[in-house]
């Protein structure tokens, strides 16, 4: 591990471009050294150990003229410690990150200037808007939360804070994002789900993996906290299946379930390697009001809704018996802050199962019927959702997550129907 030190870090490796890092100052002394400070920001990129002569990776510059990694930590290391506290003052915005209130703010600080979230698109297709839009922005402060995707979202969440273009294929264009707004936690919800991905398998692969590398790569190299969502697809048959635990064989056999266990076994070994401070959930299917579906297996939970408000009828693609764990967003989205701002110390795991209910189409058909007695449920099987449903977790174990940094959903099935069919929430606004 003494010896890898020396080797460069994928992002500091010639082959996509922009990826060089500028080359280092000359400084006095060999050995681990300072580069000067920049009178706006102060991140890790500041700690560099200087390049040995001969190492370093071949190609653009030669090798003395780039940086060289961060050291790796041995995989037997601690999780790194927790990043400095902002300096007093410099920080404190608007009750938001790097508030003298906000604990966990400051703790993902590591010594940035200002420090800022950023989430790569978000939670269903209004995506960057569920997860940012929703708890991200209450929580931390509108102007402390950047979201950003391809496509632009509904006029409440374009309207809500600031919104970027960014296509996380475009690697010089998310290090841009980052070094220009001092961002310091990284949410990377940008992906092709199950079904959407075995219809276009290039575009998922492209999407799911490429672009998790360039988010690894740019979070690793400015290290920032990243939180990237896995999932119940990120098993697969050979699974066991009621309930699952969080360490167990994994075998999907989608692309989309393929490039969540890459992601998460990427992740933690940028985390043992480079200390990068990777944290992961894995979601079951999310209910929320507030968006539509994204092309998921577990899409009908949510379609449901709009359907029996609209039309007091739904047709199913599912099976009535199948069932699946889920979620509602509130539940989902407060997980995530949660796990993002527990002391790393408390996390024995880097990668948790969360879970709140378990559920058929039929269950859910009966509970919508005790609000809306007219409500007729049929079912067309879609065979290629089914063969995916047929092959995860119908139950999910997560007592880790509740035992380590103290998850509790509030949200069980009842709760749940009775929020969505509110007259508060989109579904009923929408309809
Ligand atoms: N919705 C759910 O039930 C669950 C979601 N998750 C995870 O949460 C994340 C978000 O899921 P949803 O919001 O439901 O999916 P979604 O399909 O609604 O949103 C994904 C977003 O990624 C964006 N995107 C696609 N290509 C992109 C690119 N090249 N650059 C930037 N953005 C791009 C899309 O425009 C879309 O807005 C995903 O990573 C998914 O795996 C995990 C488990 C359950
Ligand atoms: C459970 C998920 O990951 C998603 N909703 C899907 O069905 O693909």
């Amino acid at each position: 591990w003494e010896a890898l030190a020396e080797l460069p870090a994928p992002w500091q490796c010639p082959g996509k471009a922009g990826r060089l890092a500028p080359p280092l100052p000359e400084t006095p002394r060999a050995g681990l050294t300072r580069a000067p400070r920049s009178p706006l920001i102060l991140h890790p990129a500041s700690w560099r150990r200087r390049p040995i002569p001969g190492k370093g990776c071949q190609g653009n510059g030669g090798p003395a003229s780039r940086p060289t990694l961060p050291a790796p930590r041995a995989p037997s290391d601690p999780a790194p410690p927790p990043g400095r506290p902002l300096k007093k003052g410099i920080g404190e915005r608007r009750g938001g990150f790097g508030s003298g209130e906000d604990k966990g703010a400051r703790l993902s600080a590591r010594g940035a200037v200002g420090s800022r979230a950023a989430c790569c698109s978000g939670l269903a297709s209004c995506s960057s808007a569920s997860l940012g839009g929703s708890v991200g922005r209450k929580r931390f402060g509108k102007d402390n939360v950047i979201l950003s995707d391809i496509r632009k979202p509904p006029d409440h969440i374009f309207h809500s804070g600031p919104f970027i273009y960014s296509d996380i294929l475009d690697y010089k264009n998310l290090r841009e994002i980052v070094v220009n707004n001092r961002i310091t936690w990284l949410f990377h919800y940008s992906a092709l789900l199950s079904a959407v991905g075995e219809a276009n398998v290039p575009l998922a692969r492209a999407v799911n993996i490429t672009g998790l590398h360039n988010v690894l790569d740019v979070a690793a190299e400015h290290n920032l906290r990243l939180f990237v969502p896995s999932t119940i697809g990120a098993f697969g048959p050979t699974s066991p299946r009621n309930p699952t635990p969080d360490l167990c064989i994994q075998r999907p056999r989608t692309i989309y379930g393929v490039s969540k266990v890459h992601a998460e076994l990427m992740g933690e070994y940028y985390h043992y390697r480079y200390g990068l401070d990777f944290r992961c959930l894995r979601y079951p299917g999310i209910i929320s009001a507030d968006s539509q579906p994204g092309g998921g297996t577990t899409d009908y939970a949510v379609r449901i809704f709009h359907d029996a408000i609209k039309n007091g009828k739904f047709e199913c693609n599912l099976k009535s018996s199948t069932r699946l764990p889920m979620m509602y967003i509130d539940d989902c989205l407060r997980a995530t802050l949660e796990v993002m701002e527990a002391p790393a110390e408390s996390l024995s795991m880097r990668t948790y199962n969360v879970n709140a209910m378990s559920f058929t189409p039929e269950d859910l058909a009966q509970e919508l019927l005790k609000h809306i007695p007219e409500f007729q449920i049929t079912y067309n099987v879609d065979s290629v959702r089914q063969a995916i449903a047929d092959s995860w977790p119908m139950n999910f174990d997560d007592s880790n997550a509740r035992k380590d940094w103290g998850w509790k959903h509030d949200f069980d099935l009842p709760e749940l129907v009775t929020t969505m069919l509110n007259s508060d929430t989109r579904v009923a606004q929408a309809n």
